[in-house]
Formats: C-alpha cells, sequence, structure tokens
C-alpha cells in the first residue's frame, strides 16, 4: 500500500523519517497537538505539536540518562521534582531510588498523562509509585510556591523550548528552581543536541553559571531518534556540600532498586554516567569548557 512517513524536524533542511504502520491517536489539547503512531521500526512513538517526544524502542537511553545522572550524583536523595514527565517515564526511573521519599511532578498538559496511560503503559507505570504527587498546571507557577530549599534534585524533562516550554530556557526559571533546592542540591536539565543547538547550549550554560553557584556541566548520550541521533543534559549545582558529577557517589549497582517495576535498566550504568561527560573539543572551544 502508499507509505506513509512520519518526518521529525532535524533542522532547517533536515528530518529524519519514521514509517508509520497506523495513527493511534491524534487530538488538540489546551496547549498542543498530541499524536501517537505505530512505527514499522520503533514501537509506538509520541508526537507533541509535530516533534517526536519519544518511541518505545529508545525511550530507555533518555529516561534513564536524565533520572539517574542527577540522583546518582547525591548520597541519599530524598525529595524530587519532576518539571514536564507527563509521560511517566522518568518517574518510573525515579523509583528506583529506595532513598527517595517524596517526588512531586509538575506536568502542564493533562492529556499527555491520559495518553501515555492509554498506551505507554510501561512509561506510566511511573504514575503508580506511592511517592508521587502529581501538580497539573505551570512549573513556573508552581514553583513560585515552593519552599525555599526544599529539593535535593529538580529534573526538568521538558519538549522543545518552543511553544509552551519556551519559558523554561530563560533566566527568571532557573533562578526559581535554585531558590527551590537545597545548598549542594543538583538539576538535570534537558539540553538538546550539540550539533544542531549550539548556541542555544551556549546561552543555557551561561544562565547556568551566573544561577548555580555549585558547578555546571554539560552531558550527552545517544538517542537514535531525536535530531542529530544524540540529547544533551545540563547538571547543575547549588553553593554548599561538593557535587561531583563524574564520580557517582550513589552508584546505581548498589542500590537495591536498580531492578523494579520487574524492570532492568537497559541503559544507565555507572560507566555511561562517566562517559556522559566527555565531549568534543569543538564543544569545549563553544561553551568555553576547555
Ligand atoms: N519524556 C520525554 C520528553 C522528551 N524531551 C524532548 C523531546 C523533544 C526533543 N527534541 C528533545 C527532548
Amino acid at each position: 500500500g502508499k507509505k506513509v512517513y512520519f518526518n521529525n524536524p532535524m533542522w532547517p533542511g533536515e528530518a529524519h523519517s519514521l514509517k508509520v504502520e497506523s495513527i493511534l491517536f491524534k487530538e488538540k489539547s489546551d496547549y498542543q497537538e498530541v499524536l501517537v503512531f505505530e512505527s514499522s521500526t520503533c514501537g509506538k512513538v509520541l508526537v507533541l505539536d509535530g516533534i517526536l517526544q519519544l518511541t518505545e524502542k529508545d525511550e530507555c537511553a533518555y529516561q534513564e540518562m536524565i533520572a539517574h545522572l542527577p540522583l546518582c550524583s547525591i548520597p541519599s536523595p530524598k525529595t524530587v521534582l519532576v518539571v514536564g514527565g507527563g509521560d511517566g517515564g522518568v518517574l518510573r526511573e525515579i523509583s528506583r531510588h529506595s532513598s527517595v521519599e517524596h517526588i512531586d511532578i509538575c506536568e502542564i498538559d493533562k492529556m499527555v498523562i491520559d495518553v501515555s496511560k492509554k498506551f505507554f503503559p510501561e512509561l506510566a507505570i511511573g504514575f503508580e509509585d506511592p511517592r508521587v504527587n502529581l501538580h497539573v498546571g505551570d512549573a513556573i507557577e508552581f514553583l513560585r510556591h515552593v519552599p525555599k530549599g526544599k529539593y535535593d534534585a529538580i529534573i526538568v524533562d521538558s519538549s522543545d523550548p518552543v511553544g509552551p516550554a519556551q519559558e523554561l530556557v530563560e533566566k527568571p526559571f532557573f533562578e526559581t528552581i535554585a531558590q527551590a533546592l537545597r545548598p549542594g542540591g543538583v538539576l538535570c536539565n534537558m539540553a538538546e543536541s550539540m550539533w544542531l543547538h549550539t548556541h542555544l547550549i551556549e546561552d543555557m550554560i551561561s544562565v547556568c553559571r551566573e544561577t548555580f553557584k555549585g558547578s555546571v556541566h554539560y552531558a550527552w548520550t545517544s538517542v537514535p531518534t531525536y535530531p542529530s541521533g544524540v540529547i544533551g543534559f545540563l547538571l547543575c549545582s547549588t553553593e554548599g556540600p561538593h557535587v561531583d558529577f563524574f564520580n557517582p557517589i550513589n552508584p546505581i549497582e548498589k542500590l537495591d532498586g536498580a531492578y523494579h517495576h520487574k524492570r532492568e535498566l537497559r541503559f544507565y550504568n555507572s560507566e555511561m554516567h562517566r562517559a556522559a561527560f566527555t565531549l568534543p573539543s569543538f564543544l569545549k572551544r563553544e561553551v568555553r569548557l576547555l
């Protein structure tokens, strides 16, 4: 029959295509168009406003890295906040940490949560953890009412800074994150592709260097279906007890919860953690990490 392909916009003039078997869901929420389709090669795919968010095949890389890079960098994370992350995948990973007692998640679009529960049960299982407190709303508003120094770790699992997530890369937002973290607390923020967004990364790093007086580092990993096949993370710590992001003080291998929800880790381990912070020379120069 007719070949139907979804084209994920990579950068002007570039796109990554996935063959579509069938469309499973397509509706507009109050914030964006939500699309789910069955692909020929990567399982089910979640798309928001035409931009690929995750596929069943490689979501493990993104969700495991964005959750364990921060949580394995501090001795005993207890309180965690997730900004975005409405598909539940990051929650699934956080719940591997038995030291965690309280998880807040602030997702602006309830349709993303409902769609994930229906089509991505292996991710939405994260919402079943009794430590999870769901807040549906704007994270900027949510963070305004958070007591100073409440969280050990904050994970910003956002979509691209266009549309609903635009404000999540601006300085005021990072300032509210810093005040919500305890001394020596950590932020892990999705930070785009080193091949496509070096100026955005440069801007984010300079804002974070002004805002987080501990340390600021860029890490990256392979997610084949993301633009250019890689995605980055900004790891920041507030002033206080030193955080050595390069050597996990709380290695996942020693956690009993490493095997959780009857699901083993598929991607993250302590070697991948260390490797994630090694950077190509062009990036070191671009973001003045030389
Ligand atoms: N929990 C999955 C969220 C995915 N985050 C983003 C999707 C769009 C990409 N260009 C960047 C990561």
